[in-house]
C-alpha cells in the first residue's frame, strides 16, 4: 500500500443542523509529513480531527487512511491511526505499563507483541524508567508523554495530535516538540495547534482553515520563501511625491502611510534599499529610516482569517 497517501481527505462536508461547519475540505498527508493544522476558534479544526479519527461521521465526502476507507472499513482504518485528544484519556490510578498495555490491547496488539509494543512506546516517548509509576503522580509533561505513547503504541501509520503542548512549561514544550519531530520520521503527523511558532518549529506543511474552508495548504519552506522580504519601510523628514519613489530602480509599488512614512514594494531578492538611500541623500529627502519588512506566519494567519485576503 506504499503508493497511497497516508491520509486522503476528499470533499469533506459536515453540517450541524443547517450550519455548514465544513465545506469541501480536501487534503492529503504523505509519509514523513508533519502537518500543522491552524485556524481561529470555531473554524472547524476539531470537527475535521474528529472525522479523520473516526469519532464523527461526515455529512459528505471521504477519508482514506493509507488506502483504507474510514467509513466502509472503520476498524481497519482506525488501526492505522493514533490520536492524542486535547484532554488525553489517562487513567490516573493505573501505572504507565498497565495503561499502555490496556491501550495496546484495545488497538488489537496481542500476545508476545504486547510487551515489546509497550516497551518501544515507552522508550520512544522518554518514559523508559517510568513503567511502574502511577500516572496520577507524574508531572503534566510526563502525563503528556504517556498520552503520546498511547497514540503510538500500536505503531499506527498516522498520528493525530490535538494541542499537545497546552499547559506545559517551556522546557516540557521543547521536549514534546522534539518528540513530535521524531514521530515525523516514522509516521505521518497531523498537529492541531493555536501556537504559530510551534508550527514553524516542528512542521514541514501548514494548513489554515477558516469558516469551514481550507484557505491555505502549503509546504512550509515554500511559504517561508513567499513570506521573505518583499517590502521596505521608508521614513522621510521632507515631503516627497510617491512618483519620485516609484521612479527608483527596483521599486514595484509605493504605499503612502502618512507623515512621511511609506511602504515600498519590490520583487523578492531585488531589494532597492541602496538605490533609495542614495537618492534620498542626493535629493535631500531627510532619510530617517529604511527597514526591510518580513511577513510572518502570524501576519499571514491574520490576513487570511480576519481580513479574508488571499495568501
Ligand atoms: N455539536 C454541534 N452542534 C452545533 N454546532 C457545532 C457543534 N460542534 C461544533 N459546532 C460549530 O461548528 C463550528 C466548528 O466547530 P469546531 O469545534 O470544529 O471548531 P474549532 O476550529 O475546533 O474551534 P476551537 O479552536 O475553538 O476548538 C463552530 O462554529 C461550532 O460552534
Amino acid at each position: 500500500m506504499a503508493d497511497h497517501p497516508l491520509v486522503a481527505v476528499e470533499h469533506l462536508e459536515r453540517a450541524y443542523g443547517s450550519f455548514r461547519a465544513l465545506r469541501d475540505v480536501s487534503f492529503e498527508l504523505a509519509q514523513g509529513d508533519v502537518l500543522g493544522f491552524l485556524g481561529p476558534n470555531g473554524a472547524g479544526k476539531s470537527t475535521t480531527m474528529r472525522i479523520i479519527t473516526g469519532n464523527l461521521a461526515p455529512t459528505a465526502g471521504s477519508v482514506r487512511i493509507n488506502g483504507v476507507d474510514l467509513l466502509a472499513d472503520p476498524l481497519s482504518a482506525k488501526a492505522r491511526l493514533g490520536f492524542l485528544p486535547e484532554d488525553p484519556p489517562l487513567y490516573r490510578e493505573l501505572t504507565v505499563n498497565d495503561y499502555l498495555r490496556y491501550c495496546a490491547r484495545l488497538n488489537g496488539v496481542r500476545g508476545s507483541r504486547l510487551a515489546e509494543a509497550v516497551r518501544e512506546a515507552r522508550q520512544r516517548c522518554g518514559l523508559k524508567q517510568m513503567g511502574e509509576r502511577l500516572i496520577g503522580n507524574l508531572s503534566r509533561g510526563f502525563q503528556q508523554r504517556v498520552g503520546i505513547a498511547q497514540a503510538i503504541v500500536h505503531r499506527p501509520e498516522v498520528v493525530v495530535l490535538d494541542e499537545p503542548t497546552i499547559g506545559l512549561d517551556p522546557i516540557q514544550v521543547r521536549e514534546i516538540r522534539e518528540l513530535i519531530r521524531e514521530l515525523g520520521r516514522q509516521h505521518g503527523v497531523i498537529l492541531s495547534t493555536h501556537i504559530l511558532p510551534e508550527v514553524q518549529a516542528v512542521c514541514n506543511r501548514v494548513q489554515i482553515i477558516h469558516e469551514g474552508r481550507l484557505v491555505l495548504s502549503e509546504r512550509l519552506d515554500a511559504l517561508n520563501e513567499r513570506m521573505a522580504r518583499t517590502s521596505l519601510r521608508l521614513s522621510l523628514a521632507r515631503p516627497v511625491e510617491k512618483t519620485q519613489l516609484s521612479a527608483v530602480k527596483g521599486v514595484q509599488r509605493v504605499e503612502e502611510l502618512g507623515e512621511g512614512e511609506f511602504r515600498v514594494h519590490h520583487e523578492p531578492g531585488g531589494e532597492p534599499a541602496e538605490a533609495l538611500a542614495q537618492r534620498a541623500v542626493q535629493e535631500g529627502w531627510g532619510l530617517r529610516a529604511l527597514v526591510p519588512e518580513e511577513r510572518s506566519l502570524e501576519q499571514m494567519f491574520v490576513d487570511l482569517t480576519l481580513k479574508g485576503e488571499a495568501a
